[in-house]
This record gives C-alpha cells, sequence and structure tokens, in this order.
C-alpha cells in the first residue's frame, strides 16, 4: 500500500502538471493581448474597434485565468471503470484535447458532490485534494463502500467532512470566499437545479443560503452561457455592505458579468438612501400601489369642468370639454404609457381646435395655412395650458412627491387607505426618497413612460447601426476563427458599438431601467416588500429566479413572514421550495440557544443542525455597567481573533439607538487590550474593513464573523427590527456569542449552568 508521504508525492505530480498548463494558457492568452495592442492606434475606426474588441477578449481571458490560481484543483473520482476524474475550478484540457481538469460545474463532476455510499453513481472512491499554494498538503478519502453504510449515517453524513470542518474553522476575513470544494449534496441539487421557473430556498441562519446563491448564478452562466450572457444576471441583496462581503465570490469562480443591486440602487439615477419609518415602509409595501399609481396617472388625463376660452389671431376659440373627452379615449387607446400617449391627445385637441377656427373664419384655407396654424395653436401660452391641465406631463420622482406631498392627490389615487395611513405617508415634497418609494418609482416610471420623441429617434437610428455591427462581427468570426466558444458576434458587436468597447452586458442592462434579465438572483429575500416583488418580476419575463432567504430572520415592517403568502400574489404557482436544515456557520450551542429564543418567540424557525461545535462558545455576562462590560468583552474577543495581518473579526451588535454611545469606549478598550500601534490601526480601518466593529442588527444582515458580543437582548428585540433582528444578531458568529445584559433576558436566553 503507497504511504501517505507517495500519495501526496503523487498528487503534487498532478497538480504541478495543472498548475504548468494554466500558466501556458496565461501566456498564451497574454502574447495574444501583446500583439493586438502592439499594432498601435493606426488603421480604419472600424479596424481599431475590431481590435479593441479582441483586446477586450483576450483581457477577460487572461482576467478568468488569474482568477482560478487559489485552489485549481481540489478533488478527484476513482470511478468504477478505472477513471481518475480530477475536478477544479475550470476545465483544463492538453494540446491533443484530452481531459486533464474537470469543470465543477460539468455533468461529470456531480458525482463529486452526490456521490454517497448508498447511491455510490459510478464512484469507489472520492479525495479532497487540499492544497496552500500550489502545493498540495492534505488529502482525505471517503471509499463509497455499500458494507460501510451504517443504517441511517449515510443520508446525514457531511461530505469531505475534514476538509469541510477546516473550512469552516478558518478565520473570517471580511469577504466571503467560495464553497466550491466542499458543496454539500443537499446544496449541490439546488445549485444544479434548473434554470426555467424560481427556486426558493428557505434555511436557517448559515445554512449556507447565500454561498449557494452565488454558486448556482455561476452555474447557470456555464451551463447556459449563450442565454445568460446576452441577457445577464442580476443579484439583488440587501445593503451595500453585503454586496461588498460578497464580491469576491463570483470572481473567484471565473464569473465577472453578473449585476448587483439592492432594491433602493435599483433605478438608474434615483439615490434612495433616507431611513423610512416602519409604518410607512409596510404601507408603500403593498401591492396596492399598482393600482393606485394607475389612478394618479389617470389624475393627470382630466376632462375640465368647463369649456376653457383660448383667442387665437383674434378669433375666440374653446377647448371644449366632449374634444378633451375623446382626445383622452383615442389617446388611450393607443395602449401607450402616458407621455409617450399624449402626442396623441395634443395632435387631436389641435386638429379640433382648427376645425373650430375654419368653422368661425368661414375662410379657405391652404394645406400651408393649415400648418402654420396648428403651430399657432401649439406655440400659444393659452392653449399649452389648456392641454397641460387636460393631459399633463410628468416625471415619475415628480408624480410620488405629490402623492406624498398633497394629501388630496394621494386621497384621490389610494382612496383604500386609512385617513391614519395616509398621514403616515405624509412627506416635504422635496424629501429625499427611500428604498421603499423605489417600487412605487418604478411603477410610476413604466405607466408613464418617457416624452422621449427624441430619444426614441435616436434609439432607431442605433439599432440600425447595431445590426450593420453584429452582421460585420458575424464576418469577423467567420473569416478569423477567432473567439470560438467564448464570444458570440453579438457580443462582439456589443464591444464593436461606439458606446465603447469595454461596455458589457452587465453595464448596459445597469444603466437601463428597462432592461430585461435572463435571471435574477434574491439574497435575503424575505426583506423584500410585496411592492418589491412585483418591480423584480417586472425585470425578469421568463420568471426564472432563485429566491433565499429566512422568513425568521425577517426583520422589515414589509418583509416576508410566509413565502406562500408573498411570492403566490406575483408568482402564483411558478416555484418551487427548497430547504436547508444543516448550519455550517454557527456551533451547536449557539445554533440551539438561538433557536430556543426564536422559536420563544413565536417566529416561523426553520429547523436547523449545526455541522460542529466549538468549546465555550456561548458566554451570557449580565453587568450593572453595560457599556464598560461590553468594551471590555469587545477587548477580550478581539485579542483572541484579531490579527494584525487583517484575518480576524469580531462584532458588537447593539441596538440602534447605543451604537454611537459604545464606540468610543469599545475602541479604547481595544486598543488598551492590543496596544496603541495595533490601536490606532484598527481606529483608521474603514467601516466596510472594519475588524472590530460596533453595530446596529441592520447594518450585519447577512455577514459574519468570527465572535459576536450581543449587547442587551431585549432592547434588541423591541427595535425597529423586532425579534428578527435578535435572531440575526446571535447567529452572526462562527467561534463565540457573548451576550451582555443589565435588563432582563430574553426566555430562551438562560444564564450558564
Ligand atoms: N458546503 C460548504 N462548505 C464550506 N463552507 C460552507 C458550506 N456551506 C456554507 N458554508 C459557509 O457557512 C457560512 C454561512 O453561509 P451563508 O452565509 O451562505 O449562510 P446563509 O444561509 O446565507 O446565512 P444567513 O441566513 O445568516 O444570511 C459561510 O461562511 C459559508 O462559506
Amino acid at each position: 500500500m503507497a504511504g501517505r508521504h507517495d500519495e501526496l508525492a503523487r498528487e503534487q505530480a498532478v497538480v504541478d502538471r495543472l498548475y504548468a498548463r494554466l500558466d501556458e494558457l496565461r501566456a498564451t492568452a497574454r502574447a495574444r493581448l501583446a500583439a493586438v495592442r502592439r499594432e498601435g492606434p493606426s488603421g480604419s475606426p472600424q479596424n481599431r474597434s475590431e481590435r479593441d474588441a479582441f483586446a477586450t477578449m483576450y483581457e477577460d481571458r487572461a482576467a478568468r485565468l488569474d482568477a482560478v490560481e487559489d485552489r485549481l484543483a481540489f478533488g478527484r473520482l476513482d470511478l468504477e471503470s478505472g477513471e481518475e476524474r480530477y475536478i477544479g475550478r475550470i476545465g483544463l484540457t492538453d494540446d491533443e484535447h484530452r481531459a486533464l481538469l474537470t469543470d465543477w460545474r460539468a455533468p461529470a463532476a456531480q458525482a463529486f458532490y452526490r456521490a454517497t455510499a448508498r447511491h455510490p453513481d459510478g464512484v469507489r472512491r472520492r479525495r479532497h485534494v487540499v492544497t496552500t499554494g500550489r502545493t498540495v498538503t492534505g488529502l482525505e478519502d471517503e471509499v463509497l463502500d455499500l458494507d460501510a453504510v451504517d443504517d441511517g449515517l449515510d443520508a446525514s453524513s457531511l461530505s469531505g467532512e475534514g476538509a469541510l470542518l477546516a473550512s469552516l474553522a478558518r478565520r473570517r476575513t471580511g469577504r466571503m470566499s467560495d464553497i466550491v470544494a466542499t458543496i454539500q449534496g443537499e446544496q449541490d441539487r439546488i445549485v444544479r437545479d434548473e434554470l426555467g421557473g424560481a427556486v426558493v430556498v428557505q434555511g436557517g441562519p448559515g445554512t449556507g443560503k447565500t454561498a449557494v446563491a452565488l454558486h448556482r448564478a455561476a452555474y447557470l452562466l456555464y451551463a447556459h452561457r449563450r442565454l445568460l450572457e446576452r441577457s445577464g444576471v442580476l443579484l439583488v441583496g440587501p445593503s451595500r455592505s453585503f454586496l461588498r462581503y460578497i464580491d469576491q465570490v463570483l470572481p473567484s469562480l471565473g464569473e465577472t458579468g453578473v449585476v448587483s443591486t439592492t432594491i433602493a440602487e435599483l433605478l438608474p439615477g434615483v439615490t434612495a438612501d433616507a431611513v423610512e419609518d416602519p409604518v410607512a415602509a409596510e404601507i408603500k409595501g403593498r401591492l396596492l400601489w399598482r393600482a393606485a399609481v394607475k389612478r394618479a396617472v389617470r389624475a393627470r388625463e382630466r376632462v375640465p369642468a368647463t369649456d376653457v376660452p383660448v383667442r387665437i389671431d383674434g378669433v375666440e376659440l374653446h377647448v371644449r370639454r366632449r374634444d378633451v373627452r375623446d382626445a383622452i379615449s383615442r389617446a388611450r387607446r393607443t395602449h401607450k404609457p402616458h407621455n409617450e400617449a399624449r402626442a396623441t391627445f395634443v395632435r387631436e385637441m389641435l386638429g379640433k381646435l382648427v376645425e373650430q377656427y375654419r368653422e368661425r373664419t368661414q375662410r379657405e384655407v391652404t394645406e400651408h395655412d393649415l400648418a402654420v396654424l396648428t403651430e399657432d395653436l401649439r406655440a400659444d401660452r393659452d392653449v399649452r395650458v389648456a392641454i397641460n391641465l387636460a393631459w399633463f406631463p410628468i416625471t415619475p420622482e415628480r408624480l410620488v412627491a405629490d402623492l406624498w406631498s398633497k394629501p388630496h392627490r394621494l386621497a384621490e389615487a389610494a382612496p383604500e387607505l386609512s385617513d391614519a395611513e395616509r398621514e403616515a405617508l405624509r412627506r416635504d415634497p422635496d424629501a429625499p426618497w427611500t428604498e421603499a418609494d423605489v417600487p412605487i418609482l418604478d411603477e410610476a416610471a413604466e405607466l408613464l413612460g418617457e416624452d422621449d420623441s427624441v430619444a426614441r429617434a435616436e434609439a432607431r437610428a442605433a439599432e440600425a447601426r447595431r445590426a450593420a455591427e453584429i452582421e460585420y462581427a458575424r464576418q469577423t468570426l467567420a473569416s478569423t476563427g477567432a473567439g470560438q466558444g467564448m464570444v458570440d458576434a453579438e457580443t462582439l458587436a456589443a464591444r464593436f458599438a461606439e458606446s465603447g468597447p469595454s461596455l458589457t452586458t452587465a453595464e448596459r442592462a445597469a444603466a437601463d431601467r428597462s432592461w430585461t434579465y435572463g435571471h435574477v438572483v434574491v439574497d435575503e429575500a424575505q426583506e423584500l416588500s410585496p411592492m418589491a416583488w412585483h418591480t423584480l418580476v417586472r425585470r425578469v419575463p421568463s420568471r426564472s429566479l432563485t429566491i433565499v432567504g429566512d422568513v425568521a430572520q425577517t426583520s422589515s415592517a414589509a418583509g416576508a413572514r410566509s413565502w406562500q403568502k408573498t411570492l403566490g400574489s406575483v408568482l402564483r404557482d411558478g416555484w418551487r421550495l427548497h430547504e436547508l436544515t444543516v448550519s455550517y456557520r454557527t456551533p451547536a450551542e449557539v445554533a440551539t440557544t438561538a433557536q430556543r429564543v426564536a422559536v420563544a418567540a413565536g417566529l416561523p424557525v426553520s429547523p436547523l443542525t449545526a455541522a460542529r461545535d466549538a468549546p465555550d462558545s456561548l458566554v451570557v455576562a449580565p453587568t450593572d455597567d453595560l457599556v464598560g462590560e461590553t468594551a471590555r468583552r469587545a477587548a477580550e474577543e478581539a485579542r483572541r481573533h484579531v490579527d494584525p495581518d487583517g484575518a480576524g473579526r469580531v462584532a458588537v451588535i447593539a441596538p440602534a439607538d447605543r451604537v454611537n454611545g459604545l464606540r468610543g469606549a469599545v475602541a479604547a478598550a481595544v486598543g488598551e487590550a492590543l496596544g496603541p500601534e495595533e490601536g490606532r490601526r484598527l481606529a483608521a480601518q474603514r467601516p466596510e474593513d472594519a475588524q472590530v466593529l460596533v453595530a446596529s442588527p441592520r447594518e450585519i444582515k447577512g455577514l459574519e464573523f468570527d465572535a459576536v458580543v450581543v449587547v442587551e437582548p431585549a432592547a434588541v428585540a423591541a427595535g425597529a427590527g423586532g425579534w428578527g433582528d435578535l435572531y440575526v444578531a446571535m447567529t452572526r458568529p462562527t467561534q463565540r456569542l457573548v451576550v451582555v445584559h443589565a435588563g432582563e433576558l430574553p426566555a430562551g436566553l438562560m444564564h450558564e449552568g
């Protein structure tokens, strides 16, 4: 039997060969890039843009190859056929196209994640190859032998347990890393679920929902590249800091073209960063705004109370009520958005006025006179005012600001709201936007359209240009054979386009409110209001979505308590539910206690089994000096977990109104515990990189830390986010939870011993 040393040496030889091949491919991509760049900025514009396009293509290729350096290969399958198949981040072949490494997303890699002793799927042995840099440092084998199966054990045991536990115990860096080497069977089934329809993943804290959602995005981009590269994938997260936390994962999986956003940032040109009152947020999240915004728009199409006199060339005419009524019906029959249908309304009204003019004057008029008269009428101030009053051109921002600042507008648009509810929405006309306004603004933009005759003419011209470019790109691809399997004509054409060679699908999509995506991924999805769902679903006409969240962690007043209730109205029955039940983050004692508190509070919690335990992972500390004790505990955890090299994260999570009061004391205690130099280094860190963070529950949603100090749990639960916030706060640590309290402890949270 080969010794461990021989086995390591053997795997090292394989890994060396794989890195050598990777280096070779990188060198080729760089050489091609350099050759394209060497040609310099000469030649026709078409030559130049062609060169730019190829340069971008080679840059992409080089970037993708660079991104897969870490843990290039991590697994090996020994098949019953005798084949040894290596699994890694990307697929690699040799010069003769023989497979060296299988992409983890390929069907041939599936058994690495799914095979069990009970269902070996042609696999004799699964090996996890652990590497540090380019050196093989460990091997972990699982022999999938049915004789070894103990009843009941197989279904629940973890695959690659050693590699998994090692990865879970690793110190946190403030950035999420991929889990490609240790995806578990229940997670893999979700990752590889088909593209069509909506996949909803419900699971308790730390069950890998975010990880699964991101790996699924990478999988779908691999399995449906042609479709998704053109239409794009949208990823929606709860906050910028969360998006930053996860922004390394997709690039490390070789994918860079995903648009990430929050609901607040969904509308290009709208900044929605004001904090909303929870009562108003809940009301604004209701689906009633679909009808209410429609009514608000209709209110800008209105027949005047009386005929309105206007005078042109000394002749008195009337903007007559019945003419307005006819013109409104005609304009509505175009089924165009309000601002676009306005052209029809204006044309109809001017026609009626010209008719009146002819009747009044009984004059013979030539075609030329008619045109002049129409223009005179159009330019006349009184006519303009009368027409505008009947069909008012208006922006979405103005329409919505009027709803919030003019009580009669809101009463007319949303009669179903009570007086108290309407009062709760009351705001200054120039108050800043909140996240809850965004879906309503989007609805308004949809119904109003843009008054953009010029923009539309430009778009038509651009479309014609683009068609010509696609044709040209097709010819180029055919004649050079370049870009095989990497880029299609349309993508290449987009890069040729005047808008600049570097404008990717993601960039174009992000700048365009009406862009529709091929797939949308929503994380922390329980926070979205019904109205936000309505807005999102509009962006994915195929209804192909990955929705991950936990209805027990909901803190938004407008968020979901039940998927059925929230999604039923927007997706009907076009969704399928998966549940994740193993917590990979929190040690068992912390997970069990958090669950107990959540159950006692009546939250709709999912079952949760912790994958591991850690000694002394829960401490409950009563005190009379809340600030002092919190600072002392935070300093102790910082000493234990925070490294000067940037690894290790500690969070103090406190009720929102206590955060500011704690910051100074925590910073001082940490400085004292770790020394002035370390104290200064930590104090200079930006909030998003802070190794010691003092924050409210809202700011740490979806994130994780080595240690967490929760301050006054009953007060956290009494805050705007309720018990969901406390459940979130308690389930952030990977190693240790410290609860500091001066007041009563909530039910389920007991003192030690
Ligand atoms: N199969 C796995 N292998 C290694 N690590 C994993 C695996 N699954 C999850 N993890 C790790 O567990 C932690 C929690 O995962 P993640 O943040 O995706 O959970 P979540 O369900 O989204 O949590 P929350 O509901 O609290 O936001 C992360 O550090 C993640 O990398």
